[in-house]
């Protein structure tokens, strides 16, 4: 009888992950998968919207996001745990852990840290449509939340724009305070998320709010609006206001209208998703006011970098050794078919006895 002895899965943990993971590789590699994705190709992208599980009795939720990528044999799922909660908590918004399979055998090949990989997926996303759809010579950023995707945020949309000024608001001062101290430049405190909007060019919506905190009378026209909290069917963070006025893309359609309470309780309409305008299939309105509803898909692109770059060093043959510590011959023929598949590891195969 044929068995199927895999090496075990490698644990890519956060260190490691902010080692490996740099925005600047993946901008083009998420435009790459955004284009994909839209362009609804079976062979190039399956990633249906996310299961959701209620967890009740913690005000949260366990998404459930799987992707297949047949023609790159990428084959990945990212489980992520997201809460509403309490005001004043200081527990996280959101945990993450993304795994990693081989789509011919269904082994697991890697578990990795979700947290950078959602920090920085997300930042970048909002960086591409801002690159795509804000009005040109841009001047003023203004992020309402101070969290870790609000750090995220800075950190890309500063290294991609030449921003004159960025401000910042969140509920308590505290928050700003912790933001401006961890900003690598400078920030202007705002005491009101009106006074930090106002005459804004970009605005980044990262809070956990399940109720509007930008209101559409405040918004610059020709302002584009990145959302990225309110990811439940009843969770707002923009007025009813603003998401009629503007012309709203979405990283997913399918996801938008099902998932964003910014999306549904308004009634607007989805003019396109980001992946339409990377194809030029559809316009990006820069002279108009812009929202783009985020919602969270695209990780592949990073899962597959990391694992590309940590197979690249030694790491694989050692986590073998590891696994293999009794049997020399079982270790030769996985380091065999580690080299005879250029480093992409394979699970070995080897006859085991029937006992019945
Ligand atoms: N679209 C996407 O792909 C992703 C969306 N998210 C969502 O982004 C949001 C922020 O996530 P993190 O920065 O990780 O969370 P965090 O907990 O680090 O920060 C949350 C921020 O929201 C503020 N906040 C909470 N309740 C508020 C309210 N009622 N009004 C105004 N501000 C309020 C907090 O003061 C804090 O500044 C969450 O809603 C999270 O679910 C997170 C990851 C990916
Ligand atoms: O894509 C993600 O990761 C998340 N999306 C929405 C809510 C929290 C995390």
């Amino acid at each position: 009888m044929l068995d199927i002895m895999a090496a075990p899965p490698v644990v890519i943990w956060k260190q490691e992950v902010q080692r490996l993971l740099h925005c600047r590789d993946l901008v083009p590699r998420l435009e790459e998968a955004l284009g994909k994705f839209s362009r609804r190709d079976s062979a190039e992208v399956i990633q249906p919207v996310r299961s959701i599980l209620p967890l009740q009795k913690h005000h949260g939720f366990l998404g459930l996001m799987p992707t297949y990528m047949e023609n790159d044999g990428v084959l990945s799922t990212k489980l992520v745990c997201f809460y509403n909660r309490e005001a004043g908590s200081t527990l996280p918004a959101a945990t993450a852990t993304v795994m990693l399979l081989d789509p011919e055998f269904g082994n697991v090949k890697a578990v990795i840290d979700g947290e950078d990989i959602t920090k920085m997926r997300t930042a970048v996303v909002s960086a591409i449509s801002a690159k795509l759809l804000m009005c040109p010579g841009a001047d003023v950023l203004a992020i309402l939340g101070t969290g870790k995707q609000a750090i995220a945020h800075y950190n890309v949309f500063t290294e991609m724009f030449q921003f004159k000024e960025v401000r910042v608001w969140s509920r308590t001062r505290q928050g700003v305070e912790r933001f401006c101290r961890s900003a690598s430049g400078p920030v202007t405190a705002c005491v009101s998320a009106e006074e930090a909007v106002r005459g804004a060019d970009a605005i980044v919506t990262v809070t956990s709010s399940t109720e509007p905190v930008l209101f559409g009378r405040w918004v610059k026209p020709g302002a584009h609006v990145a959302a990225v909290g309110a990811c439940r069917p009843n969770w707002r963070e923009l007025d009813e206001v603003l998401m009629k006025e503007a012309v709203v893309y979405s990283d997913s359609r399918d996801g938008a209208m099902t998932e964003s309470g910014d999306v549904i309780l308004s009634g607007a309409e989805v003019f396109a998703e980001l992946g339409d305008v990377i194809n030029g299939t559809k316009p990006a309105h820069r002279e108009k006011t812009t929202v783009f509803k985020s919602l969270g898909k695209y990780l592949t692109f990073a899962q597959f970098i990391l694992y590309g770059k940590y197979f690249s060093t030694i790491q694989y043959i050692k986590s073998c050794f590891v696994y293999l510590q009794q049997d020399w011959e079982l270790k030769m023929r996985c380091l065999l078919s580690w080299f005879s598949t250029n480093g992409k590891p394979k699970p070995v195969y080897h006859e085991v006895s029937c006992q019945s």
